[in-house]
């Protein structure tokens, strides 16, 4: 279950009035958010509502047009350790060079230089984590040859092996079947929990996290609202951000959203409101 999202203890990530446009449409402005250590925070939104764009302001490859972006008190930068990151699916080349155990040994050790994959700690670490994201069975196998939900499994265990203070998750369920999904949302939550990781997960399906998350980000139209999930997923708040009557339907611990605009008429309607 959720818990407090730690309120009492020092943001990692803190954003102070932060704005991110491309060209004349404004995608997000004076965003102002701590995430805290142990912090679940879900980021929802409509296709090119920024979402992606936020990961990547986190991760130091956007700069931000105003404000600022600070981990541990200290402005981004690119190649923090601070950070784990799970990207947006994307399928290796069928002959990448790499067997899955390789791909999550990376996560492990991939920060050293010089000699990799030795030890039984490293092969008990990898072996404990393919286990975890069921792919103990494919662990031999080249990650070109496996089939996308099979990757994204690797992609999780990888990112958690590094153990990050902060974890950005882009769409990490994308292609998963229903089992899988339960696991590796258990797993980032334990992860969250165990190790008091801040979890920033982005996902356009709030109700395979529902019972983890702690405050949502919901971007649309330009507008953002952040809040605990009972306060921002409702008719009147969705309603507000997409200009447009939603309505949210709360039924046995899920939540449906029905009537959502189309997105692309939404972008027009941001443009629009640009000087
Ligand atoms: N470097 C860039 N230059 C110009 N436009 C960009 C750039 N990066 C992102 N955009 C635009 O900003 C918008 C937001 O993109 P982003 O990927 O953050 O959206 P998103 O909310 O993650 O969308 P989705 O749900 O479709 O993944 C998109 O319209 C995208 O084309």
């Amino acid at each position: 279950m959720a818990n407090d999202g730690g309120a009492a203890a020092r943001p990692v990530v803190s954003l102070r009035s932060a704005s991110l446009s491309f060209g004349r449409r404004t995608l997000w402005h004076d965003l102002d958010l701590d995430i805290r250590p142990g912090e679940f925070l879900a980021v929802l939104g409509p296709n090119g509502s920024g979402k992606t764009s936020l990961l990547r302001v986190l991760l130091g490859l956007q700069e931000l047009d105003s404000g600022r972006a600070t981990v541990n008190g200290h402005a981004l930068h690119r190649g923090s350790r601070a950070f784990g990151y799970i990207p947006q699916q994307k399928s290796f080349a069928a002959e990448t060079p790499l067997r899955a155990r390789d791909l999550v040994g990376l996560g492990v050790d991939g920060h050293r230089w010089g000699f990799r994959g030795g030890g039984a700690t490293y092969r008990r670490t990898v072996d404990a984590l393919l286990e975890k994201v069921g792919a103990s069975s494919y662990a031999d196998a080249p990650v070109g040859r496996l089939s996308g939900g099979e990757q994204q499994r690797l992609r999780a265990a990888q990112a958690l092996a590094t153990d990050p203070q902060v974890l950005l998750c882009d769409e990490p369920l994308l292609s998963l079947d229903l089992h899988h999904q339960q696991a590796v949302s258990r797993l980032i939550n334990d992860q969250c929990r165990d190790h008091n990781t801040a979890v920033v997960f982005v996902t356009h399906e709030i109700n395979p996290i529902i019972d983890y998350v702690d405050r949502v980000l919901y971007l649309a139209g330009g507008q953002f609202r952040v809040g605990r999930p009972q306060d921002v997923m409702t008719s009147d708040v969705l309603s507000e951000l997409y200009n447009s009557r939603v309505d949210v339907i709360h039924n046995n611990g899920r939540i449906v959203v029905v009537g959502l605009p189309d997105a692309t008429t939404h972008h027009h309607h941001a443009e629009a409101a640009q000087p």
